[in-house]
């Protein structure tokens, strides 16, 4: 595998404000591909954020080492999505979507097609002029997607997207992220609390031990790319959730 991201003997230390140190991660190694979807799982506190958010370039107070096969430039290359959506609530869906965008000065007919492609993308074409507090969760929630793609990021990076959305929507969201990847094979890291949503949606799962977080085993989800409702319904589906629940205990 030529990785397109190489996290290599990550340690962070947190110092609270009693001066109290906390080591959230020790030993972290991880081999990224481009096109490939991650899902990071472990119990809560073990770190999964605190990874995602120095992957992001939010955090660059650890040691160790990130390294890439092409740099991101900060704010451009690297799309998040938070398990709320933070959305602006005076801006319409559609200029919500374009707002790295504007903040990037990029007003040209070809960012205009963009945001509207993206919004079709994420099926929400229809709703490109309504307001946040007009969308249901799972709207929002696909609304915040678009935000992230509309820079076309080299990567997604998604913290619990869908922890707060109910099953029923959860499962469609599922399906639509799918969708997303098979459009834009966008490289995704996907951080999880459902070993069912990383089975679902991963090639990889890589599965963190308790604080200091660790990664302890990194599996591949042996099923097929194309995934469908029906594939929740395959033996080895469960097999394989209910392997990695075994090594969360
Ligand atoms: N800003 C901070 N200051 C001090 N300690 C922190 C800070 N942020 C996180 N921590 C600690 O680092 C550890 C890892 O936190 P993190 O939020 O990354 O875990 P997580 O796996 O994402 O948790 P969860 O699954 O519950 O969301 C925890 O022990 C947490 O208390």
């Amino acid at each position: 595998m030529t990785a397109f991201l190489s996290i290599r003997d990550v340690r962070k230390t947190y110092v609270g404000t009693n001066r109290q140190r906390v080591v959230a991660l020790s030993d972290v190694h991880l081999d990224v591909a481009e096109g490939e979807v991650v899902a990071l799982i472990g119990p809560s506190g073990c770190g999964k954020s605190t990874l995602l958010r120095m992957i992001a370039g939010l955090d660059d107070d650890f040691e160790g080492g990130l390294s890439w096969t092409r740099q991101p430039r900060p704010g451009k290359d690297i799309g998040f999505v938070f398990q709320e959506p933070a959305l602006l609530p005076w801006r319409s869906v559609e200029r919500n979507v374009s707002l790295g965008l504007e903040a990037q000065r990029d007003k040209s007919a070809e960012g205009r097609t963009r945001v509207r492609d993206l919004l079709d993308l994420v099926g929400l074409s229809d709703f490109s002029q309504s307001f946040p507090k007009e969308l249901s969760g799972g709207m929002r929630q696909r609304a915040a997607i678009a935000r992230a793609l509309a820079y076309d990021p080299q990567i997604l990076l998604m913290d619990e997207p869908f922890g707060a959305l109910d099953a029923i929507t959860r499962d469609r969201l599922h399906d639509d992220l799918l969708r997303i990847w098979e459009t834009t094979r966008k490289t995704i890291i996907l951080v999880t609390h459902s070993v069912e949503e990383a089975t679902y949606l991963a090639d990889r799962v890589a599965v963190m031990s308790s604080r200091p977080g660790r990664i302890k085993a990194v599996h591949h989800v042996p099923l097929d790319r194309d995934r469908s409702p029906e594939t929740r319904r395959l033996p080895r589906f469960a097999e394989f959730a209910g392997m990695l629940r075994q090594e969360l205990e």
